[in-house]
């Protein structure tokens, strides 16, 4: 999958040189302050394959250019050169022989360089950070599904991201079998990775372990339906997006007055 979709390389440069449902009240950035008017912030997309990620990632990307912010989109894994690199390699199943305790640990390995290069930098410039799939992905493909133990993730999660954890991760929520379906469409003739040849039963998995994930931290996690059309979609994201970001409530300047 690497090479199916790749947004703009350009996206990872480094730059120049940082269970609830839909609502709820704002709360302490991951990039380390409080979310208030003229800060970015850090927002995840989380949710299994084909439930709409990208898309949504890029669609919020454009608004929140589209009022004349700073807005990066990026992913995981991947994200900088090097986290790609290390993508390649967990997508392409090479990394799976070594078991989920290494395929967790790399997972963690290319998070510490995209936070370094990517994420960090732009939170730090005041920048929103738009991120597809991020440490909750972790929690659930490598913890739930594949029995990593938690308290070993939760290390790993602690020495990778450290206080930059998400301001908001909106979880998509989809019916697996349409979720594939819409992954095999964009795939066409391509291979499928490491993860989509999963069995059914490890896909019905992961939608339940996202959602039981986002209950636990239900102030950072709000759960999307995903099964709408990509314009209804993305206008609930907006919505959630601008009730948690004051920055966000400012007058589009391309709009009509
Ligand atoms: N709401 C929608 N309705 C129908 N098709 C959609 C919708 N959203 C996205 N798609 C299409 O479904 C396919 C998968 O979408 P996308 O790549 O955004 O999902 P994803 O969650 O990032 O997938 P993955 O985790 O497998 O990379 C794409 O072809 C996309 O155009
Ligand atoms: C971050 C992260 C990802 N994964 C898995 C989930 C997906 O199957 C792939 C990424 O592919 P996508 O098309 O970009 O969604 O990697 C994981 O198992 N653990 C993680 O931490």
């Amino acid at each position: 999958m690497g090479a199916r979709r790749d947004p703009d390389p350009a996206e990872f440069r480094p730059p120049a040189r940082r269970g609830g449902r839909a609502g709820g009240p704002g709360r302490t950035a991951g990039g380390g302050g409080a979310v208030t008017a003229g800060q970015g912030g850090f927002i995840t997309l989380e949710g299994g394959e084909g439930t709409g990620k990208s898309t949504q990632a890029r669609r919020l990307v454009d608004r929140i250019r589209g009022l004349g912010l700073d807005a990066v989109a990026t992913r995981e894994p991947g994200g900088s050169p090097r986290a790609e690199l290390i993508r390649d390699a967990l997508l392409s199943g090479a990394v799976k022989p070594l078991g989920p305790v290494a395929e967790a640990m790399m997972f963690a390995a290319a998070r510490i360089d995209h936070l370094d290069v990517t994420i960090r930098p732009a939170l730090a410039r005041g920048a929103f950070v738009v991120c597809d799939r991020f440490a909750d992905s972790t929690r659930v493909y490598q913890g739930a599904l594949e029995g990593v133990d938690a308290g070993l993730l939760a290390g790993l999660e602690r020495v990778a991201v450290g206080p930059t954890m998400p301001d908001l991760t909106l979880v998509l929520d989809l019916d697996v079998a349409i979720g594939l379906a819409r992954a095999r469409a964009r795939r066409g003739a391509g291979a499928a990775d490491r993860f989509e040849r999963e069995a059914d039963g490890f896909h019905e998995g992961l939608r339940r372990a996202f959602l039981e994930n986002a209950e636990r931290e239900p102030e950072r996690c709000l759960v999307v339906d995903a099964s709408g059309d990509a314009d209804a979609i993305a206008e609930t994201l907006w919505l959630i997006a601008r009730a948690r970001f004051p920055a966000l409530r400012r007058p589009n300047p391309g709009a009509r007055p």
